[in-house]
């Protein structure tokens, strides 16, 4: 860790009583910084936003969080890192009831960029296929809340390091997302998505990618796949703020897939002329 704040200020410790610690009661971030500039911000923010209007959290000044977010990220002196913004609904009395009067903590947490190998980018990833199941609660589908709990138990399902990540199901089976990213297939040239409005969170960087499938002509969907249908599409690929797109090759059922294919290519390339996400300079090793 680089330097956090706490409410604009250098700090690391919160009140014991704080509703994000107790309960989750809250939201958060996760930002790519390039070149001292938190990217793709506006849609981070619109998220953030569209968060604390679903859990009646009173909103934060977006323009107090610019002015110190970007104040913040001097202190990697232009190199890559991560912002992390968390936002809670602030110290409360004990019990779920949400108090009407609390003043909201807002985190603010640098961080270097991390050092995965360029291979991921290059050749592809593996994925851990998980037996835990997202839970379906259309309230909060989509929202990148503070209840990881399921994350947190998919990603203890394996530490074999030769799976960079896991894909998670949804009660029926049907594959969502991955742990931390989410999940694109290929199908004749077409971009399909699974729907994300009852689980999932619905990351920027999977936003980014359907409108630079758009801007590239690549016609793109949103649409169930089940694990079956998913083990016969041409490519397959993950996606998060800060990998940006990861080509799937090969999943722990022993199903694989062309890795980078020719659409992945395509975004990959396009992605990296955008900017957002370091080029090879950066953490990609
Ligand atoms: C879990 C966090 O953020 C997620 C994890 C990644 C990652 O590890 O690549 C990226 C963005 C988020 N999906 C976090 O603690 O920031
Ligand atoms: C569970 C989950 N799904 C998807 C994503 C991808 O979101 P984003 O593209 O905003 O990083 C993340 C990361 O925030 C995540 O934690």
């Amino acid at each position: 860790m680089i330097a956090t704040w706490i409410n604009g200020k250098p700090a690391d410790r919160i009140s014991c009583g704080d509703r994000g610690l107790a309960y989750g009661d809250g939201l958060f971030e996760t930002i790519a910084v390039v070149g001292g500039r938190p990217q793709l911000w506006d849609w981070h923010i619109e998220r953030l936003l569209e968060g604390c209007r679903r859990l009646r959290l009173p909103p934060p000044d977006t323009g107090l969080l610019w002015e110190e977010s970007t104040r913040l990220c001097q202190e990697l002196d232009g190199s890559s890192g991560v912002l992390k913004l968390t936002y809670t609904r602030g110290t409360g009395g004990r019990g779920y009831a949400p108090p009407g009067n609390t003043t909201p903590t807002r985190i603010l947490a640098l961080s270097a960029w991390p050092q995965w190998p360029a291979s991921r980018w290059e050749e592809g990833v593996a994925l851990f296929l998980c037996q835990t199941r997202l839970a379906e609660q259309p309230q909060l589908a989509g929202l990148k809340h503070l209840n990881r709990l399921e994350q947190v138990l998919a990603r203890a399902e394996w530490d074999d390091p030769q799976w960079a990540e896991g894909l998670v199901r949804d009660p029926s089976g049907g594959p969502v997302e991955g742990v931390s990213s989410n999940l694109f297939a290929v199908v004749h040239g077409r971009l399909i998505t699974p729907p994300l409005d009852r689980c999932g969170v619905a990351g920027v960087m999977r936003r980014n990618i359907m409108q630079l499938a758009d801007k590239l002509g690549v016609p793109a969907e949103v649409r169930a796949l089940s694990l079956p249908v998913l083990r016969t599409v041409d490519e397959v690929f993950m996606s998060n703020s800060l990998a940006g797109i990861w080509p799937v090759r090969a999943l722990s059922d022993r199903t694989t897939w062309t890795a980078p294919g020719p659409v992945t290519r395509r975004l990959q390339s396009a992605l990296r002329r955008q900017g957002v996400v370091p080029g090879p300079a950066q953490g990609e090793k």
